[in-house]
């Protein structure tokens, strides 16, 4: 299973002013856990700037984004050192990866980004991301990591999204002001009703309170990876979550993640055209096949890595549209060569197919 943790502040702080090793050890040892059964977890951590403000001895706070900056810039690496030395007790690498909004938006940064951590995940190391809330402007911030870990959860197309907090999980008002307000175990979908529940920017010490929860759990639902929102306050609440106990509150997928990829495919811009001779038509028509290069007899169009391409056959019918996972340049260079000799033309390679079976729908 692929799975997101998202860890707030709250979480990461215990109910302290600092970031409370027990804790993390524990955290830790969960992702360990999950690493050693086969599992490909992500952390979206936050606490840079708590642990910047730590390291300062707690000076007053005047709360601008100057002052954020800087502590989160002092923060990062202390937080991260922190998360390295505990994850050398599991014989776990990890991974610093720092993204902005800029990052989701840029295709180009979007999956360098995407490779980056696909390949953590493939080697066993666990990615450690935060937002890189020393050069990003205000205006141009996520802001908040609940929101991040969705847009993480979305790029690694995950099975799962838990997002812990210093709450057991979504109630039916801000428990700190409602004492007699209940858990909602099941959100089937995010509603008006849902979005009315949450209360105001959250504890003293997080940002976004349950508001960018919602939005986070209705990003990745729409995409169709399920959220569970729970309390870090459970021993060993991450393996028992993927074991398939159920604690907090858990919001269903909205579709599967097939269908949102389609729908995300066709919805695309197509810049590109790539015509194929006979047998790699019938093999992707008939058999719904990768489309490799060395079917490729023509390139249309400018188009870059990771942008829908329509596909057609030789008597110029559309049969199929897709991602192609090399720009219009490269394609060129490649089009009716076989998959080996990518490396030697081009100098690299970004793997075997043109289009990927995953990221074609047959029309
Ligand atoms: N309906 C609700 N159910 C649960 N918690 C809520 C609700 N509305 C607001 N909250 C607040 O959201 C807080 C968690 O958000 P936040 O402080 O931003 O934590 P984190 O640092 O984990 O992101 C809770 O402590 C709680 O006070
Ligand atoms: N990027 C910031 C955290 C921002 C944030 O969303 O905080 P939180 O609500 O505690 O998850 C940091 O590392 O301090």
């Amino acid at each position: 299973m692929r799975v997101v943790l998202k860890l707030g502040t709250s979480v990461l702080t215990a109910g302290t002013d600092r970031l409370h090793r027990p804790r993390l050890v524990d955290l830790m040892r969960g992702l360990a856990g999950l690493r050693a059964a086969g599992h490909q977890p992500a952390l979206v951590t936050s606490g840079a700037v708590l642990a910047g403000w730590e390291a300062l001895n707690f000076p007053p706070r005047d709360r601008t984004l100057a002052e954020k900056q800087l502590l989160a810039a002092i923060g990062q690496g202390r937080l991260m050192h922190t998360y390295a030395t505990l994850a050398d007790l599991y014989d776990l690498q990890v991974a610093q990866v720092l993204l902005t909004a800029d990052d989701f938006r840029n295709r180009t940064r979007y999956l360098n980004a995407r490779t980056t951590l696909e390949s953590c995940l493939s080697r066993g190391v666990l990615p450690v991301i935060n937002e890189n809330d020393a050069v990003t402007l205000e205006q141009i911030k996520l802001g908040d990591n609940d929101t991040l870990s969705a847009f993480v959860a979305n790029l690694l197309e995950a099975d799962l999204l838990v997002i812990l907090t210093d709450a057991p999980g979504l109630y039916t008002a801000d428990p700190r002001t409602h004492p007699d307000a209940t858990l909602i175990p099941d959100v089937p979908r995010v509603t008006p009703d849902i979005w009315a529940l949450a209360g105001g920017a959250g504890s003293h010490r997080g940002t976004g309170g349950m508001h960018t929860k919602i939005q986070a759990a209705e990003i990745a639902t729409r995409a169709g990876t399920p959220v569970v929102i729970a309390s870090g306050d459970i021993p060993d609440i991450l393996p028992r979550l993927v074991a398939g106990e159920r604690h907090g509150t858990r919001f269903h997928p909205a579709t599967t993640r097939l269908e949102a990829r389609k729908r995300w495919i066709l919805a695309e811009v197509a810049p590109g055209r790539l015509h194929l001779d006979e047998g790699a038509a019938r093999a992707i028509r008939e058999r719904g096949s990768s489309l490799l290069p060395a079917g490729i007899t023509r390139v249309d169009g400018d188009f870059q890595r990771g942008q829908t391409v329509r596909l057609t056959g030789p008597d110029g019918a559309e049969l199929a549209r897709g991602l192609t996972r090399y720009a219009a340049a490269d394609l060129t260079r490649i089009a009716g060569r076989h998959s080996r000799d990518i490396e030697a033309q081009l100098g690299y390679t970004y793997g075997p197919e043109a289009v990927h079976r995953d990221d074609l729908i047959r029309l």
